[in-house]
């Protein structure tokens, strides 16, 4: 189901649109979502010491354009408040894009001593990016919610291994999609074209939408250097009296996770929701045939629903007299619900139930006892088997190319590209641009931290040269 089958999102009563473009309303099903991974990632940061707090929306143009090179590529993308009432503002205020400016003049003042390092800090917000690029739901919309984490360390090592936590926090991205939204991904290097110009380097976990064949960035987690330090004067006395400039580092992942998982999982009859993050995991259906007792069946599918949540699972019946059992049946496909339990007069006789999963349709009669964990261990085996059925599709789809043919082709194909190159910059470039076409040009995606090997000699697909690495191309979103 690709993500701009809109019904289905509407539906599924994720999101809803707004009358201002790019805008979209998250509906409780999106934010259940979004709270079960906030839970996950609270926890990670809470034993990172990373303190949580929150700073203002809005950024003074001086600020904001305080570093041309940091906005020159962003500008047109940035919303200002130029009004109050009917008075113009002397001065026009920045909605933060993202929050380096906004933060950063106050590591300044709250950094002085080695004692003040490291500075941990993490603020859960929304962020305005005014994007003339199509408009998808919640893969590019001109606002969304994200966590931005920010850091600052005595010395690089501190910044490059685990006190610094860029990788210990981009495998925790990778654990939110692979285990709690069953999607696979790739962590990796962003090359030089395509990292964030503000950073020494730029790590990330890519996923790939089969469907489209095209790459989508899932989470970001840099290393910055002290470019920023010194924009900003962010600087400390170090142990040896002496002054020197920070080691930053900085992290997101956006409520763009949720699409990737809608457009991993979604088939033609609406969303399929893994169970770890599924705001209903179990919907109980009474099956009422003309003569049976409908109170009896009734009062079995409510006293199913109330052992499971007893048990701490997400269950809900649908008693509505209004509607048949089938329509109720698409009704909560449709909603990405993973597990059906109907419940009949045949069923009530044998003290079972019929259990009927969302990701492959297979259906069993389970009796009573026991039911509580039958369904937890099936709940399980349904979040594993859509990470296992995503995961085939993803590898299915890759492909690995060693000449420029065959890396036209496979793009001609919608695969994703495992291929050898001399990581030159300008070499990407030239990709670009002898590949643009309607749905835009091919570039990098990531650099594979778990590298194939290279044999000796290999050539780069592109230039010829000798090959550095193995690279993941395609087109993106
Ligand atoms: O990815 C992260 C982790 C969390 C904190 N931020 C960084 C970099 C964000 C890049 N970026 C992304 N988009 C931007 C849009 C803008 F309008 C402006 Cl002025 C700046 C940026 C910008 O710097
Ligand atoms: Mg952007």
């Amino acid at each position: 189901m690709k993500i701009s089958d809109n019904g289905i999102l509407r539906c599924g009563e994720m999101m809803a649109y707004y009358d201002i473009s790019g805008c979209y309303i998250l509906r409780p099903n999106a934010m259940k979502i979004w709270n079960i991974m906030r839970t996950y990632f609270d926890a990670v940061l809470e034993k990172a010491e990373v303190d949580e707090n929150y700073f203002p929306l809005f950024v003074s143009a001086s600020v904001l354009e305080k570093e041309k090179d940091h906005v020159q590529g962003f500008a047109p993308e940035v919303a200002w408040v130029t009004k109050a009432g009917k008075s113009d503002l002397n001065v026009p205020i920045a909605i933060r894009p993202t929050s380096e400016t906004v933060i950063y003049p106050y590591f300044s003042k709250w950094i002085k001593s080695h004692r003040d390092l490291p500075l941990k800090l993490n603020q859960w917000n929304n962020v305005v990016r005014w994007e003339f690029s199509k408009p998808t739901p919640f893969i590019r919309s001109r606002e969304f919610l994200w966590q931005e984490g920010h850091t600052a360390h005595a010395t690089e090592e501190d910044a490059d291994n685990e006190v610094g936590l860029v990788l210990e926090v981009l495998d925790h991205y990778r654990h939110l999609y692979e285990e709690y939204l069953a999607v696979p991904v790739v962590k990796g290097m962003k090359s030089e074209n395509e990292k964030f110009a503000g950073a020494r380097y730029t790590t990330s976990v890519e996923a790939f939408i089969p469907e489209t064949g095209r790459g989508i960035q899932g989470a970001t987690s840099h290393c910055l250097g002290t470019k920023f330090a010194k924009m900003f004067d962010i600087k400390f006395t170090n142990k040896e009296g002496k002054n020197e400039l920070v080691w930053q580092n900085s992290w997101a992942y956006s409520t763009r996770t949720i699409g990737v998982m809608i457009m991993t999982h979604g088939d033609d009859k609406g969303l399929v929701n893994p169970p770890k993050v599924a705001p209903i995991q179990v919907i109980v259906i009474p099956v009422p045939f003309k003569d049976a007792d409908t109170k009896e069946i009734s009062k079995a599918c409510c006293a199913v629903k109330d052992a499971l949540r007893e048990a701490g699972i997400r269950a809900k019946e649908d008693l509505s007299d209004n509607y048949s059992p089938k329509w109720k049946y698409s009704h909560w496909e449709m909603k990405g619900v993973p597990l059906r339990i109907e419940i009949g007069p045949r069923d009530l006789a044998k003290n079972q139930v019929r259990t009927v999963r969302r990701d492959n349709g297979v259906k069993a009669d389970v009796p009573r006892v026991g039911l509580v964990e039958h369904v937890k261990e099936l709940l399980g085996k349904i979040q594993q088997n859509m990470f296992d059925v995503a995961k085939q599709k993803r590898d299915d789809a890759c492909v690995v190319v060693k000449t420029w043919d065959e890396f036209v082709e496979a793009l001609g194909q919608k695969k994703l590209i495992l291929a050898p190159w001399c990581d030159e910059a300008e070499v990407e470039m030239d990709v670009k641009r002898r590949t643009k076409d309607e749905v835009g040009a091919a570039k990098t995606l990531c650099s594979p931290f778990d590298q194939p090997e290279i044999p000796e000699g290999t050539l780069c697909f592109a230039s010829g040269k000798l090959a550095k690495k193995w690279t993941y191309w395609g087109k993106s979103y």
